[in-house]
């Protein structure tokens, strides 16, 4: 099997902060969705998106999906999209995440091509970005574990996996004037991404 290939962008949430579904988010008129993927498209041959809403994506090319598992949040969707991922690990993004850096990404593969790890993430002090990190598909069982035993918290699977932090003195080199982890949860969020821009 090879290393690296799958994307994951996780499409199933409520958005109950933004008011409006955030898989249909428009940014000049351009779906976010669409940007996210085109990008994606520039190091992943396996894009596969998992949606609550299939139905809207019958003109897409990649590979939609829904949750197995229902009604867990995004670790529903990370399980479902590794299910279906051809490569031992995936790159998992949610889709409300409009500051993708591709040399980061293939910074954080760097990282891990040599090591035998489960999980890759980004570590900023104490906080960790579970939504934007490298997963391997050895842990379908125990994510399944995790999610029917109620657990919905990605961070506690992180902590109890054999994960690789990527620190902030390393980020730090990336994307100097954009945050790569913004994600955009309200229109508050929105305007202010706008204005940025
Ligand atoms: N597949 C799947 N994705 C989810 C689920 N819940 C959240 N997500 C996705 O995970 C990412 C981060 O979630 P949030 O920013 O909390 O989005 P949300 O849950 O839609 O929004 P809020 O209701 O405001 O928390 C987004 O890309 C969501 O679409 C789920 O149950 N299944
Ligand atoms: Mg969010």
């Amino acid at each position: 099997m090879k290393k690296f290939g799958a994307a994951i962008i996780l499409a199933g949430g409520k958005s109950s902060r933004m008011g409006f579904d955030k898989q249909f988010l428009k940014i000049d008129e351009k779906r976010l969705m669409g940007l996210v993927i085109n990008k994606l498209e520039e190091e992943f041959d396996e894009i596969i998106i998992v949606t609550n809403k299939p139905e809207e994506y019958n003109e897409f090319n990649q590979k939609i999906r829904t949750d197995i598992i229902k009604g867990m949040g995004p670790l529903s969707g990370i399980h479902s999209g590794l299910n279906e991922a051809s490569s031992e690990y995936a790159f998992v993004i949610a889709c409300d995440m409009p500051n993708i850096d591709i040399d980061y990404i293939r910074y954080m593969k760097k990282a891990i091509e040599n090591k035998d790890i489960d999980i890759c993430v980004t570590r900023i002090r104490d906080r960790i970005e579970p939504l934007h990190g490298f997963y391997s598909k050895r842990i379908i069982e125990n994510i399944e574990k995790h999610l029917l035993s109620n657990m919905r918290a990605i961070n506690s699977l992180i902590t109890k996996s054999k994960t690789h932090y990527i620190e902030e003195d390393e980020v730090v080199k990336f994307s100097l004037n954009k945050d790569i982890f913004k994600n955009l949860n309200t229109i508050e969020d929105l305007d202010e991404f706008l204005l940025t821009q």
